[in-house]
């Protein structure tokens, strides 16, 4: 498939009314989840709602994350994108899952280092929910590390139900009473 294209008939969704507010932090969505959950080999990314159809993330890159020495994984900083675009999903009240996810790793990231994340909601068409990301280092405004682009597209509660190892799906029903953006 070829790269990841806004179709002319994507329209910019609102916010939902219940959206948490700008600058909340973002509730863990599952406890075991290895990118926002209390996972100890997880990424422990802090997710913020941001202004309009944005969130924050910060991912702090420690000697755990690291593929060449003193470096960053490629594959963890995608799964931090990954978790911070999917977040986006707070702000509409909607279920996704990724189906597609572009990288551009544009410069190396230390180890030691924080990765600014902001992700934003470019449109939706259908089920097809399109976003991108930018990642920077240490700052807001710090040297730009990579920049996202994906695809996710709405699901119901039946995916993960129909999908997921029934003993965690009975443990999320505990946690949450399988409530998704409450
Ligand atoms: C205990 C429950 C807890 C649940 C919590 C859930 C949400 C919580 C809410 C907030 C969450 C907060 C944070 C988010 C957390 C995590 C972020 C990480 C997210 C992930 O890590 S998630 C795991 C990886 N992800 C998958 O595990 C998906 C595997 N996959 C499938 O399950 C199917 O593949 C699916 C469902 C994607 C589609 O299947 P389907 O049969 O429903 O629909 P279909 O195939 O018709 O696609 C419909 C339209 O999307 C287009 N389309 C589809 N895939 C495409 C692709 N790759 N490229 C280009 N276009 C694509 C088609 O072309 C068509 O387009 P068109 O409508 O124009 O024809």
């Amino acid at each position: 498939m070829n790269s990841i294209e806004l179709p002319a008939d994507a329209e910019l969704p609102s916010r939902h009314p219940k959206a948490p507010a700008p600058g909340t932090e973002l509730p863990v969505h599952y406890q075991r989840c290895f990118g926002c959950g209390d996972v100890d080999a997880g990424l422990h990314l802090k997710i913020r709602a941001g202004e309009g159809l944005t969130v924050t993330g910060l991912f702090q890159v420690t000697e755990h994350h690291q593929g060449a020495p003193g470096l960053a994984h490629g594959g963890l900083l995608a799964a931090a994108f990954d978790e911070t675009l999917g977040s986006l999903n707070w702000l509409l009240h909607t279920t996704t899952v990724t189906g597609r996810l572009e990288t551009d790793f544009r410069r190396p990231v230390p180890v030691d280092s924080t990765l600014h994340i902001l992700a934003k909601v470019d449109g939706l068409a259908g089920r097809k929910l399109y976003v991108s990301a930018e990642g920077r280092l240490n700052a807001v405004d710090g040297p730009l590390a990579l920049t996202a682009r994906g695809l996710f597209v709405k699901v119901g509660i039946e995916h993960f139900v129909k999908h997921g190892r029934p003993q965690d799906i009975a443990e999320a029903v505990d946690e949450r009473g399988f409530e998704v953006n409450p």
